[in-house]
């Protein structure tokens, strides 16, 4: 089985403000962007990569992913849907032999390797669709229309989820052909409205979407204690 991982990386971080996409900001002297590319392609279980970049920033995007050596870029589309099947359409010419496929964020761009080979594991032993969850921590309520509370959401069973997401490629494929352009916040929600089974495998905190200015400051202390030394006796 080949894996083909498409990284959606055309937004412009509105939130997060930052003179340039949020993709081209540098944390520690490298773009998001090479961080999560290289994060996929360390986890030993993807062999394509292709990124959909801002589409005025091609020649930017090529520049910061050079130390990589292997990838694909594309221009982006409007939403992160439009990316994603920009993607999926070139992962046809660039990856024929491709049979799984990742959509993996560029904003989560220090996802460990081990959580990327667990999704990719789990599309190997059958599933059509993998995405990688964490229980939710806070209370949750209902608000109506005015703000009020309405109810308090039973959080036993609510999720969030993560990226990379896993899919067969045909399953991806059948999702996003049968999306039309009718858009969803995350890909294993197209999945969904086929009626297939998505399954879910264990998250990371260090897999957190950076959207704001305070998810960076996390993301640069979580890179500065993973490059540290582990002191004698500590568990890493
Ligand atoms: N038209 C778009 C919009 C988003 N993305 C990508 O989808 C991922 C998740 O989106 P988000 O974190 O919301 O990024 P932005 O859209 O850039 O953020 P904002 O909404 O703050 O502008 C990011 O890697 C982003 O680059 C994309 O490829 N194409
Ligand atoms: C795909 C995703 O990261 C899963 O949590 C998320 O849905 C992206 O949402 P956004 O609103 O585009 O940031």
């Amino acid at each position: 089985m080949s894996v083909v991982a498409l990284v959606p990386a055309a937004g412009r971080g509105e939130r997060l403000g930052a003179e340039v996409p949020k993709a081209l900001v540098e944390v520690h002297g490298e773009a998001l962007l090479l961080h999560a590319a290289r994060g996929l392609l360390a986890s030993g279980r993807v062999q394509h990569v292709v990124i959909a970049a801002p589409s005025d920033q091609l020649d930017e995007v090529a520049a910061a992913l050079h130390p990589l050596g292997a990838a694909h870029v594309i221009a982006g589309g409007a939403e992160r849907t439009d990316s994603v099947r920009l993607a999926l359409d070139e992962a046809g010419r660039v990856a024929p032999d491709a049979d799984a496929v990742l959509v993996h964020d560029a904003a989560r761009a220090f996802t460990p390797p081990e959580t990327i080979r667990a999704v990719v594991d789990e599309v190997r032993r059958g599933a059509p669709a993998v995405v990688p969850v964490l229980p939710v921590s806070d209370t949750i309520k209902q608000l109506d229309a005015s703000g009020r509370v309405e109810s308090t959401v039973d959080r036993s069973r609510l999720r969030a989820v993560q990226t990379p997401q896993g899919f067969a490629l045909d399953v991806l494929r059948r999702a996003h052909d049968a999306a039309d352009g009718d858009g969803a916040t995350d890909d294993a929600g197209l999945v969904e409205r086929l009626g297939v089974e998505v399954r879910t495998v264990p998250g990371h905190a260090h897999a957190l979407k950076i959207t704001t200015a305070f998810d960076l400051a996390i993301a640069e202390s979580v890179l500065a204690a993973c490059a540290a030394p582990v002191p004698e006796g500590e568990p890493r």
